[in-house]
């Protein structure tokens, strides 16, 4: 169920109104729900900080629920995805439905009128944990009995982590800061540069962000850099490296000395790691767009490390992107498995003989974690040995689900 609200005893309809909009950008539009938030923000910037919060928790906390809260309001089930459903009346349901869910009474506004909450629901296990019955079905058939632990933790709201940037800052000093601007953290065991923030606010507009002392970035995707095991002075492909979440880290931990070499199919995903990058003084860093196979085969048994974060499902972080489950089906995930396995079978050979291969996702799912290194390891067992591979999940340890494997390049024999 709905996690409860964080002080807001007067309601405005304006704000309500806007949530609705926001909801049907989301739902019906297939606009993500962090961009969607982040434009209704730039839209009202004279909303004080408790409308702010007010607004992004209820969003978040409606997508997360959604199917289970438009079940409770008694729409028709088989609608509950189809953008041609969410007339006004039905959006105002949802809402109050949510909004009682919270046990909370409804405002006397017309809208408001004649709206009620089921009682004795029938439902279904899917229908009660919020996702659709795919991925439900999906999930306990590859998960067994880790599903039902696992999915309980993915519903609710993650912690917000930072990555302090040892470059420029120490730890301790960050949270010092931090604490100077009513910001109050605490570390986390096993994660040595992260910071967990004690309440979820808004630390992009602090100024020890912008001068770059620290990322925003889960815990779970922290244990990634130091699973390369890079040392300064090598040579590292980041061949999925995106915005660079991970690249940064990299050129971090290797204190600015060897190369990365940050590759991507999408240029403006570089040119946002490239402003990062400046932010957060790591300077070995160069991107190159991935333009064909040329681009690997330039680069065939060139590095020591190499990295595969690759595209996947993102099961693991929908405690973060509660909208993603919406917009994922069977095929996606059917058409992403086949994409990994070939991005391994291509960009593995970036690895020289002796070097080593991390492979990782932020998935949950067997079928694009182990079961693709199994698979890997089965066709070019002679070639690769595993060294170790690491589950993290959200039930667990309580960051976002993510798995990694490091895979060490045999050398030739003579
Ligand atoms: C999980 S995301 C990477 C996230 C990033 N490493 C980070 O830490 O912020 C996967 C990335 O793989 C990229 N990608 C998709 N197809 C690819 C391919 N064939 N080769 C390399 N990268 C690819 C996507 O554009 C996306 O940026």
């Amino acid at each position: 169920m709905p996690t409860p609200p964080t002080g807001s005893n007067r309601l405005h309809q304006h704000l309500i109104e806007q949530i609705l909009f926001t909801l049907r950008r989301i739902m019906g539009e297939g606009v993500y729900a962090d961009k969607a938030i982040e434009q209704a923000f730039k839209f009202h910037p004279k909303w004080g900080s408790r409308d702010r919060r007010l607004f992004a928790e209820s969003t978040y906390d409606i997508v997360r629920w959604w199917r289970m809260l438009w079940h409770l309001a008694a729409l028709p089930e088989k609608d509950y995805l189809k953008p041609t459903a969410l007339s006004d009346t039905a959006l105002w349901r949802v809402w109050g439905v949510y909004w009682l869910s919270r046990g909370k009474a409804l405002p006397d506004w017309d809208v408001c009128r004649g709206i009620r909450m089921l009682k004795n629901p029938q439902s279904t296990p899917a229908i009660e944990a919020s996702v659709p019955d795919w991925l439900y079905e999906r999930a306990e058939r590859e998960l067994k009995k880790d599903w039902p632990s696992i999915l309980e933790a993915l519903n609710k709201p993650a912690d917000v982590f930072l990555r302090v940037n040892t470059l420029k800052y120490k730890l301790r000093d960050l949270q010092i800061k931090l604490g100077a601007e009513d910001c109050d953290t605490q570390t986390v065991p096993d994660v040595p540069d992260a910071i967990r923030l004690i309440e979820r606010r808004n630390v992009f507009t602090s100024p020890l962000f912008k001068a770059g002392y620290f990322e925003v970035q889960d815990a779970a995707s922290q244990i990634i850099a130091p699973f390369v095991q890079v040392e300064p002075g090598m040579r590292v492909i980041d061949a999925c490296a995106g915005a660079g979440g991970k690249t940064l880290h990299l050129g971090t931990l290797m204190k600015n000395k060897g190369r990365i070499i940050a590759l991507d199919v999408h240029e403006y995903k570089l040119k946002e790691l490239r402003k990062r990058a400046t932010r957060n003084g790591v300077d070995n860093i160069e991107e190159r767009v991935i333009e064909g196979s040329q681009t690997i085969k330039r680069l065939i048994a060139s590095a020591d490390r190499v990295l595969l974060d690759v595209p996947c499902s993102g099961t693991g972080v929908l405690r973060r992107n509660p909208d993603a489950k919406w917009k994922l089906s069977d095929e996606e995930i059917e058409r992403l498995i086949l994409l990994q396995a070939e991005i391994l079978r291509s960009h593995s050979r970036m690895v020289k003989p002796g070097g080593k291969l991390v492979y990782a996702t932020c998935s949950i799912l067997p079928s694009e974690n182990e079961k693709q290194i199994k698979s890997f390891l089965a066709e070019n067992g002679g070639e690769w040995s595993l060294e170790n591979q690491i589950h993290l999940r959200p039930d667990k340890q309580g960051f976002d689900g993510f798995y990694a494997a490091r895979l060490i390049r045999l050398a030739p024999k003579a």
